[in-house]
């Protein structure tokens, strides 16, 4: 199957490098420089510096090219890229996308672009998934969904293999959900755990959110994103599934998360514009924070953490301000 990747980025970089084990595989870069010297490097040193392309991956930046003998198309960018790259392809051939989040302003998910778009026959990859260990061929197990059986079909031929195993599903809004709202819950947890960094060294063990605490942000995290998501439609079982618990935890937990590296860089003490200056990756739970917000507020639905995490991001509230905020709250029924 020829496949053709948009967006060489980390995570568009790795399945490219995995998928081109078993097919041919078109790379597109947006930037003709970048894509110059990929080809010439054979390695993508300014995302993914410590893997090499194989043979069969080609590189370019010429869009035409890249799609001529596409059967399969995998859009690759962050969630800012993907209304104008689902627009710019060939209507007829079956589309996957990659990114997690809400698209800013708009507040949609990647099924609610594509309907608006009229696009059909796409779908959504997702689940806990780190470019570098995909890239370097160790297991993962990722979920493929869409409401068109046989695009997920496409996915699992694409790239299930002995290191990477496609599960498929038929709820998008489940799994695109899953995989936005944990980014947000990856910023919280890694605010408590930078806390607890700093309070643990001056011993100052009642202001330190410990291994308690972070259980407790990812199961309430997980509470959050399931009310979220049955209110948008989606099956509760999802969110037990690769892309609800599967990626929280990973996110939540995996230092190689840009998202929770955001929390603990925050929890530091510095700005957000200082933060996104250090990751040179996109975080997207910074720009999904409040839409997730926005959106369970219309919804009439109570979203703490995600409350506290807008006002973090918009310096309204220091961190440790946030998890007396979060703890004070009258207390409730657990379901
Ligand atoms: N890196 C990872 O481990 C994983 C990332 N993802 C998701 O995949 C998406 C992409 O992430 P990464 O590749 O890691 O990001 P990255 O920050 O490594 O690379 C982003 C790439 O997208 C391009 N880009 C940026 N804005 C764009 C736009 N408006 N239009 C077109 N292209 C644009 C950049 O030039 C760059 O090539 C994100 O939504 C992320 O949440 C999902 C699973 C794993
Ligand atoms: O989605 C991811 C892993 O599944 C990557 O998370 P980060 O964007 O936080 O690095």
């Amino acid at each position: 199957m020829q496949l053709t990747v948009l967006g060489a980025g980390a995570w568009g970089t790795a399945l490219a490098i995995q998928a081109a084990q078993r097919h041919p595989v078109t790379l597109w870069a947006r930037d003709a420089e970048q894509a110059k010297a990929l080809q010439a490097a054979r390695r993508n040193d300014r995302y993914l510096p410590e893997v090499a392309l194989p043979e069969r991956l080609r590189v370019t930046a010429d869009m035409d090219a890249a799609l001529a003998a596409a059967e399969l198309i995998v859009v690759a960018s962050p969630m800012a890229g993907l209304r104008g790259l689902l627009a710019a392809c060939p209507g007829e051939v079956p589309l996957l996308w990659l990114c997690k989040g809400f698209e800013a302003g708009t507040g949609r998910l990647g099924h609610e672009i594509a309907r608006e778009l009229g696009r059909r026959q796409v779908g959504v990859l997702s689940g806990p998934s780190f470019a570098q260990e995909v890239a370097r061929g160790q297991a993962t197990a990722l979920v493929a969904a869409s409401e068109w059986p046989a695009v997920a079909e496409l996915a699992v031929r694409a790239f299930h293999g002995e290191r990477l195993r496609v599960y498929t599903s038929t709820d998008p809004v489940g799994v695109e959900v899953g995989g936005a709202v944990k980014n947000v819950m990856a910023i919280a947890t890694g605010v408590a755990d930078g806390l607890r960094e700093q309070a643990e060294a001056a011993q100052d063990w009642a202001n330190a959110p410990g291994l308690n605490a972070r259980a407790a942000l990812l199961t309430r995290g997980l509470a959050e994103m399931t009310r979220l998501g049955v209110a948008l439609g989606a099956k509760a079982e999802s969110f037990l599934g690769l892309a609800g618990l599967g990626d929280l935890v990973l996110t939540a937990t995996g230092d190689l998360s840009r998202n929770r590296k955001v929390g603990l860089l925050l929890a530091q003490g510095l700005a957000l514009d200082e933060v996104l200056g250090r990751l040179g990756h996109v975080a997207e739970g910074v720009y999904s924070a409040r839409t997730v917000l926005a959106r369970g507020e219309a919804l009439g639905l109570d979203l703490p953490i995600t409350r506290t995490v807008v006002a973090l991001l918009e310096g309204r509230l220091a961190p440790a301000q946030g998890l007396a905020l979060l703890m004070n709250r009258d207390p409730r029924a657990e379901i």
